[in-house]
């Protein structure tokens, strides 16, 4: 099993530190085989693997379901897991309650939150219960409006200081490190310079100490493919809809079963 302490070793050495997301035993068991270092159980599993329009209705029971599966399937992945919406934001005790689930129940190795200084206290809580934990900061889908889609944080200098501000926060109350979800790649490398954990971006810019993108966008599985990947993006969608055509076609043609 990759310790933290391996990858904290990695951002302090500048070697690349990659994270997708895995939802499942058999994409788990592909993530594993390849050189990615951590496997993210997020809550984008609620529109991934189940349909629903945003992460909000997702429970704790949805995510233990999925990152057990996730967990059994590694041997040296690190498996981060999202705390769900209103799984933290009625006290620390209760938090503490959920993160115990997700890290008990699913053997994952860290949870992870979204907020900034708000949810300290919080992050505070659950670091002294002895569970490492993540932060979640820029793009917040948890609680944004993503009615007109997402903005890009930290494009104004109000808006780095706040950035900075909230990393600082969740940083000093025991955070391992935070995601940057579409954060500016200069306030970005700044909340990296700021901050003493691994930040890890994604759609915020090279200067993190780790990268993360959707396992869904970057394997292409998704019909319609968003603009996250740049030139990395496959087409296993596509090549997957083949493949059952030309089972179907050999069924038609009799040359299946032999
Ligand atoms: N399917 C999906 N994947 C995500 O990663 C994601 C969402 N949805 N919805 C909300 C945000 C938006 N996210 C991102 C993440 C990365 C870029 C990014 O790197 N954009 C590149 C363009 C890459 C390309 O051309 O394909 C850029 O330079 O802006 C953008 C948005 C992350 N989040
Ligand atoms: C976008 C990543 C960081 C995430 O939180 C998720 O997949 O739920
Ligand atoms: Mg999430």
């Amino acid at each position: 099993m990759p310790s933290l302490t391996t990858l904290q070793e990695k951002a302090a050495t500048d070697e690349p530190i990659t994270l997708v997301n895995a939802y499942d035993y058999a994409t788990a068991r592909l993530v594993d085989r390849s050189d990615v270092d951590i496997a993210l159980v997020g809550d984008s599993l609620g529109v991934t693997m189940l349909g629903y329009d945003g992460t909000d209705r997702v429970t704790v029971d949805e995510m233990v379901h999925h990152a057990s599966a996730v967990s059994r399937a590694v041997e040296d992945t690190f498996v981060m897991v999202d705390l769900p919406f209103g799984a933290y934001n009625v006290t620390p005790a209760e938090a503490v309650r959920n993160a115990n689930r997700l890290k008990k129940e699913s053997g994952a190795d860290a949870v992870k939150l979204e907020g900034g200084s708000e949810v300290a206290p919080t992050v505070e809580a659950i670091d002294a219960a002895g569970i490492t934990v993540f932060g979640h900061l820029g793009v917040t889908p948890q609680t944004d409006d993503a009615t007109d889609g997402y903005d890009v944080h930290g494009e104004t200098s109000a808006e780095v200081n706040e950035l900075v501000e909230d990393a600082r926060a969740v940083d000093a109350a025991g955070a391992a490190g935070m995601i940057l979800e579409l954060v500016d790649p200069d306030a970005a490398a700044t909340v990296t310079e700021a901050t003493d954990g691994i930040t890890l971006g994604i759609g915020a810019g090279p200067h993190c100490d780790a990268q993360a993108v959707t396992l869904h966008d970057l394997l292409g599985l998704q019909d319609v493919l968003p603009e996250t990947v740049a030139g990395l993006r496959g087409t296993f969608g596509d090549d997957i809809v083949s493949h059952l055509d030309a089972y179907h076609e050999a069924v038609g043609s009799g040359e299946f079963p032999p």
